[in-house]
């Protein structure tokens, strides 16, 4: 029998309405673990737990909490290996990559342990005598945290850590395939002594436990990762309600490959930023826009080094690329490769195929002769598929990378300065790479992108304390 891993909720343990399976998508006759998946009650509890347990937190003061968040911090450190292990068997990363975003999830707390040291605020003078203005910073109070399953335990820690520092409590709600890295953090936080309440895990389904997060009047804001419908209904919702909101959302994310590009550099990182992760990341190189005077060496290497990418499951040790998260994510995928296909693309890749294990393998796929007006150029697909598309010079690659409904990462392999410098400044995206993959960022600095992409304050780094905070502003008059 599995094990069975429940709720968190004032600072106890306690069932749901019923259990979810959680299976490996490298092996699905694995199952890891039986998860509660709770009710709208569930979360109403969770919600009025961190309601009444706010007060303390914030006037517990930075120390305890930076305290806290450090202990986190080192627990998560200290179990990487276990942590990533059970991440890449839920999710199919491939371990060294679990490995490395559990490490990237340690990071994060640590620096939000920091950043609670350093809440900033500002003293003025005032435009009246003896008065004294002075403008500081306070928690919003309840977070709800609604996560994806790309990114099982740093995403939550990106959002966790943050709200902890400034003073809120929260009510988090992972995605539902995968909630056993989510669950891990949780023991964490309950063994390193987070006060009841404090923090609060609500597992389940997003149209029943998301929806009551939503609508639950504690929780002060939502911030979010995941699909753009998504997003916007929790945007539509939450304005309605006048709750804060911040959404990370998807990308189509270009890589300008120019003609006087380093070509290892610049094969290297399409490889990357297209296809590791199985492609499941919001910044993969998901566009190629690649000069003429480098296209066919260009798309002769990259072809050659795709197809020699061993796909296999996440734990073995020679896989580089892992499964598809889900069965539904693959059938998408597969869809997107038949319309590339129909829209007139050379297609190569991009078959489902046996692995040692019952899972959902899929080969890495590259679509070519594409035009930035095909779906395939448009649409997020999320998985290890880029589409290719080709530019006369660099004026009319930057406008193909700008022509998108989203904007969140933008690249440019070169060796010129000139259009390094040109790039950075005339790209439509919140990010931007030179001679880098796309995917794969900083945890001390902003995360987020502009159009589709992102919606409200950037999330990371000292930026977040944007949404996880309000501002006050006081005058005093001293007489
Ligand atoms: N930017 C990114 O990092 C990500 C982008 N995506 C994009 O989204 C596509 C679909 O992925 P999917 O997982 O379905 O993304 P969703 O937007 O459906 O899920 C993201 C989170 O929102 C929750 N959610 C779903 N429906 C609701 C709702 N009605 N109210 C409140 N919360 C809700 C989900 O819960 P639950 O899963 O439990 O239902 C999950 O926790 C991908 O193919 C990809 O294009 C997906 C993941 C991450
Ligand atoms: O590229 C990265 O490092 C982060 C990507 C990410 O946050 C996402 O895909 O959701």
């Amino acid at each position: 029998m599995a094990d069975t891993h429940l709720n968190y909720i004032a600072g106890t343990w306690v069932p749901g309405e019923h259990l979810t399976e959680n299976r490996n998508p490298s092996d699905i006759s694995d199952l890891i673990g039986l998860y509660a998946a709770g009710s709208a009650g569930d979360v109403d509890r969770a919600a009025a737990a961190a309601a009444e347990a706010q007060p303390a937190w914030f006037a517990a003061g930075p120390q305890a909490r930076a305290d806290l968040l450090d202990r986190v911090a080192s627990a998560i450190e200290a179990r990487a290996t276990d942590i990533g292990t059970l991440l890449a068997r839920e999710e199919g990363k491939i371990l060294p990559e679990a490995i490395a975003e559990t490490r990237r999830a340690a990071q994060i707390f640590r620096f939000f342990a920091g950043e609670a040291l350093r809440t900033p605020g500002e003293a003025l003078a005032s435009v009246r005598p003896r008065v004294d203005i002075e403008v500081t910073r306070e928690p919003i109070g309840v977070v709800g945290l609604i996560t994806p399953w790309n990114f099982p335990i740093a995403i939550p820690a990106w959002k966790i850590a943050p709200a902890l520092a400034y003073g809120n409590t929260v009510v988090l709600k992972p995605a539902e395939l995968v909630p056993a890295s989510a669950h891990a953090l949780t023991q964490i936080l309950h063994d390193a002594g987070c006060p009841a309440g404090v923090f609060n895990l609500v597992m389940g389904p997003g149209s029943v436990v998301g929806r009551a997060m939503i609508e639950n009047p504690h929780i002060a804001g939502i911030s979010f990762t995941g699909s753009v419908p998504t997003g916007q209904m929790i945007a539509r919702e939450c304005g309605a309600r006048l709750k804060k909101v911040q959404l990370e959302m998807g990308g189509k994310n270009p890589m300008v490959v120019m003609a006087d590009a380093d070509l290892p550099t610049a094969v290297a990182a399409c490889l990357n930023g297209a296809f590791f992760s199985t492609g499941q990341r919001c910044t993969a190189s998901s566009r190629l826009i690649v000069e003429d005077g480098i296209h066919d060496a260009f798309v002769e290497a990259l072809a050659r080094q795709m197809q020699a990418l061993r796909v296999g499951p996440a734990l073995a040790a020679d896989s580089q690329i892992g499964p598809v998260a889900s069965l539904a994510q693959l059938s998408s995928n597969l869809g997107y490769v038949d319309l590339a296909s129909a829209e007139g693309c050379e297609v190569i890749g991009g078959a489902r195929i046996d692995g040692p294990t019952e899972g959902f393998f899929q080969r890495p796929a590259l679509f070519l002769g594409a035009t930035n007006a095909m779906r395939v150029a448009r649409e997020e697909i999320f998985g290890p598929c880029a589409t290719v598309i080709r530019a006369t010079d660099f004026d009319e690659a930057v406008a193909l990378a700008n022509d998108s409904p989203f904007g969140l990462s933008a690249g440019i392999c070169t060796s010129g300065l000139r259009h390094a410098r040109e790039f950075r400044r005339r790209a439509r995206a919140g990010m931007v790479m030179v001679n880098l993959p796309t995917a794969g960022v900083d945890y001390h600095v902003p995360f987020g992108g502009t159009k589709g992409s992102s919606y409200g304050s950037r999330e990371q780094g000292r930026h977040a304390v944007e949404f996880y905070t309000t501002v006050k502003t006081a005058y005093s008059f001293a007489g």
